[in-house]
């Protein structure tokens, strides 16, 4: 047993001409909670389904607690949960015999995890989950995965059409989960401030690679919002150093950069600059920032 819950090598999948991931390298260590952010298409459902031996990959490999994607054992497969945002469950069982069903096949079965989650929704145990709203699902289908104490919980948008309360008791089950427990959970999502709660870890995908992983705090402190007054012709945009992003307002120039510190300080005294105010940023703004910076607009020429 190694102490990773996840490792990728140069893990590659495409799809005909389309690249999901290239060449990604991560290893995630075991306990905790991470999260993975990026913007739309980033890989990170592809990242999973391949983790998870549900799809294969095009070149590279992957293991995940220790064993090799593609040769995961039942054995193992009942150590780790998987949500999707499809919250794929038989519509035609009743809420009590899906859940009479995973509690027989999971010895680790927290009864009292599973209550405290799905009491934050009016789901009748006789209910079919045909029937069930999309957060109703959502949110039986949550409870059920945080029941079983799974040694690693992956979890892809599990908080997509939760209402505030429910999502707050679920943050509360994974911080348990998570602190408590000693399980590993890794899960994407675009939701910010969840990831300021809850996450110990951060990782930022971009075009099928990893781009950045550190506590969320670390990352954020590596960004930061500069007012500053440039006399003569503004510079050229890729000649700020770090820049992500510029604007201008009442003639001062708002420069969002990271890692420029000293870097930038050079530049601005070569410039003549006066540096009205340094601020820090929220995550938020941080990792808004730093994905605009490469992110895909349209093409206004290719018409
Ligand atoms: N089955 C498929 N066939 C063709 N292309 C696919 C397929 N699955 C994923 N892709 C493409 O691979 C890329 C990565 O998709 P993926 O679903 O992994 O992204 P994601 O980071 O989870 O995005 P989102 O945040 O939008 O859910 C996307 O450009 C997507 O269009």
């Amino acid at each position: 047993m190694n102490d990773l819950a996840i490792a990728t090598d140069n893990l590659s999948k495409h799809y005909g001409r389309k690249r999901a991931l290239n060449r990604l390298t991560v290893e995630i260590p075991r306990g905790g909670i991470h999260a993975i952010v990026g913007s739309n298409g980033a890989g990170k459902s592809t990242l999973f389904r391949l983790l998870l031996g549900l799809a294969q990959p095009s070149s590279g490999r992957s293991q995940i607690l220790g064993r090799d994607s593609g040769a995961l054992t039942p054995e193992l497969r009942g150590r780790i949960g998987f949500v999707n945002e499809e919250h794929t469950l038989p519509d035609w069982m009743r809420v009590e015999a899906v859940k009479a069903m995973q509690q027989r096949l999971y010895p680790q079965w927290r009864e009292d995890i599973y209550r405290e989650v799905l009491g934050n929704f009016d789901v009748h145990p006789d209910q079919r989950v045909g029937e069930l709203s999309r957060g109703e699902r959502a949110g039986f289908n949550l409870s059920l995965a945080l029941a079983q104490s799974p040694e690693l919980l992956i979890l892809d948008e599990p908080t997509l059409g939760l209402d505030v309360i429910a999502k707050r008791a679920f943050l509360e089950a994974l911080m348990f989960i998570g602190a408590e427990q000693g399980g590993t959970i890794i899960y994407c999502s675009h939701q910010m401030e969840e990831i300021e709660r809850v996450a110990d870890n951060l990782l930022i995908m971009e075009r099928g690679q990893l781009r950045s992983m550190s506590p969320p705090d670390e990352f954020r402190a590596r960004v930061g919002y500069w007012i500053v007054d440039l006399p003569g012709n503004r510079p050229a945009n890729d000649e700020i150093p770090g820049l992500l992003q510029a604007r201008r307002i009442d003639d001062q120039h708002h420069l969002m950069v990271i890692d420029a510190g000293e870097h930038l300080q050079q530049f601005l005294r070569e410039r003549g600059a006066r540096v009205h105010s340094r601020q820090a940023v929220s995550l938020d703004q941080a990792i808004i920032g730093y994905l605009a910076k490469n992110h895909r607009t349209p093409d206004r020429n290719a018409r």
